[in-house]
């Protein structure tokens, strides 16, 4: 290869197995999640093709979206069905399954990480789009269809496209109280939802180098929301800190070894992207969605904007039919929007970090009497660092409810529902329609966004609670 290389090509070249054609590389993949909702048709396909899974040593299975997580016990019949469909899949072909009251059990995209499996150059697959969250450990990381999934299984190969690339640099202080997650809703919505379509983001700037690891993977977790194939951050010192001593991490002279590779893993200087954008977000205020797409946002402190403003007749009727649904008005002032339930949790923002935000805000408050707050640890290993630091206490004494780990109300998947058109602060990544329940109203908002829109029942800038 000649001349400057991005990271994603980096990546990519060194895990290629052959070219397929001009576009197409057959890629290896080094690590294959699965989990209950995306991977019962393609062990169906394999059982069927009489074909054994090729590298269960390399597959690792979690239970996540349709887990209860009020109590281990399991209702939904449904639910039971795809987790029994799992347990069989995965005890016939050898294959490591965390599954509900393991105590390593979580979201796929928050346990992955943190039992140390993602390295920074790997290849990472799973039949999830939120699998580009693991792209903040300079992986390639990306979600695939269930017939992926099946030759994955069988051959631990997978052809894809080489996609284009674009880098997003973030340039400046982040003021208080604005996180990873307005960070990248400030991007969605300037680029729109499929402004990064095909691409490769690759993340970088000071404020990314400055951030932790939660912060780098909600950062990519989302770039998907702006139609992205992947994610990336360059491994830096965070990024060895974060690995070390991590169930699944090289030990002794192979970390060593292993670091002094990874430090290769950045673009040359002068590679050049298709595409480049710079933000400064040391003007940003923490981010509100208002429609019913991550890119319809606006700063906490504006308001509902007026379909009439949008130069593009599309963009019109789309904000059009998704304040018809959000059932807002042009004009209203978002810090005056009622809500009824606060979620935090799910694979953009249910990690340790997240959750100190939003105990610290509401340290020494309560939960608003109008408002139900559900707090859901990423994975049980957070949950159990959260309960040493004392934060359960503080989410159960301000009057929210402290439960188990899942993808809960991140999606309309398991008992964590929303019934007819409630209004949900979501610290997730979708909010199209129906999304946490069939007419169900979602504002995508940070931790700490949350917990302050929590104690005042309307969606709630947290520096509002420190003048008060
Ligand atoms: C069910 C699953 C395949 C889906 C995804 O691909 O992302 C889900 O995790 C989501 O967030 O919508
Ligand atoms: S938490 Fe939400 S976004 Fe993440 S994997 Fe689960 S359903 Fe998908």
């Amino acid at each position: 290869m000649s001349g400057p290389r991005t990271l994603t090509g980096k990546v990519w070249d060194s895990r290629i197995v052959q070219p397929v054609d001009a576009e197409t590389d057959l890629l290896y993949v080094d690590l294959h999640l699965i989990h209950e909702a995306s991977s019962p048709q393609a062990f169906d396909g394999l059982r069927l093709a009489g074909r054994r899974v090729r590298r269960p040593d390399l597959t690792l299975a979690l239970e996540d979206h349709n887990v209860p997580t009020r109590s281990l016990s399991m209702t939904d019949p449904l639910g039971r069905e795809q987790l029994r469909t799992l347990r069989l899949n995965c005890s016939e072909h050898g294959i490591e399954l965390y599954r509900l009251g393991d105590s390593r059990q979580g979201i796929v995209h928050v346990v992955a990480p943190e039992r140390g499996f993602v390295h920074p150059g790997m290849s990472v697959v799973c039949g999830d789009s939120h699998t580009s969250t693991l792209g903040a450990f300079g992986s390639l990381a990306f979600g695939v269809g269930t017939s992926d999934v099946e030759h994955v299984l069988a051959t631990q190969t997978l052809a894809v496209t080489r996609p284009r690339t674009m880098s997003v640099t973030f340039v400046g202080e982040c003021p208080q109280d604005v996180s990873a997650k307005d960070l990248i809703l400030a991007l969605i919505t300037r680029i729109g939802a499929n402004g990064a379509h095909g691409h490769s983001v690759e993340f970088c700037g000071g404020a990314v180098e400055r951030m932790s690891m939660e912060g780098r993977m909600t950062l990519c977790n989302m770039s998907v929301e702006a139609g992205a194939r992947a994610g990336l951050v360059a491994p830096d010192d965070v990024t060895f800190a974060y690995l070390t001593g991590r169930h699944a991490a090289p030990r002794g002279t192979a970390w060593t070894e292993a670091v002094a590779s990874w430090r290769a893993l950045c673009s040359d200087p002068g590679a050049r992207y298709d595409l480049t954008v710079t933000i400064d977000v040391s003007r940003l205020a923490p981010f509100v969605t208002w429609g019913t797409n991550p890119g319809q946002a606006v700063a906490i402190t504006g308001s509902v904007p007026d379909p009439a403003d949008f130069a593009d007749p599309l963009e019109r009727a789309a904000a059009e039919r998704s304040l018809a649904y959000m059932d807002l008005v042009p004009g209203t002032r978002m810090d005056s929007i009622e809500i009824g339930t606060v979620f935090l949790g799910s694979c953009t923002n249910g990690r340790i970090e997240d959750l100190r935000s939003a105990a610290a805000v509401l340290l020494e408050r309560r939960v608003s009497r109008k408002v139900t707050m559900l707090v859901v640890p990423g994975s049980l290993a957070v949950r159990r660092q959260a309960e040493s630091e004392g934060l359960d206490t503080v989410f159960r004494r301000a009057g929210a409810q402290w439960r188990l780990s899942g993808c809960s109300m991140c999606l309309g998947m398991n008992e964590d529902r929303l019934t007819g058109a409630a209004r949900c602060a979501s610290t997730s990544n979708r909010n199209y329609e129906g999304r946490q329940g069939q007419q169900a109203r979602t504002h995508l908002v940070s931790p700490a966004v949350a917990a302050a829109t929590a104690v005042t029942g309307r969606l709630t800038h947290p520096r509002r609670l420190r003048e008060t």
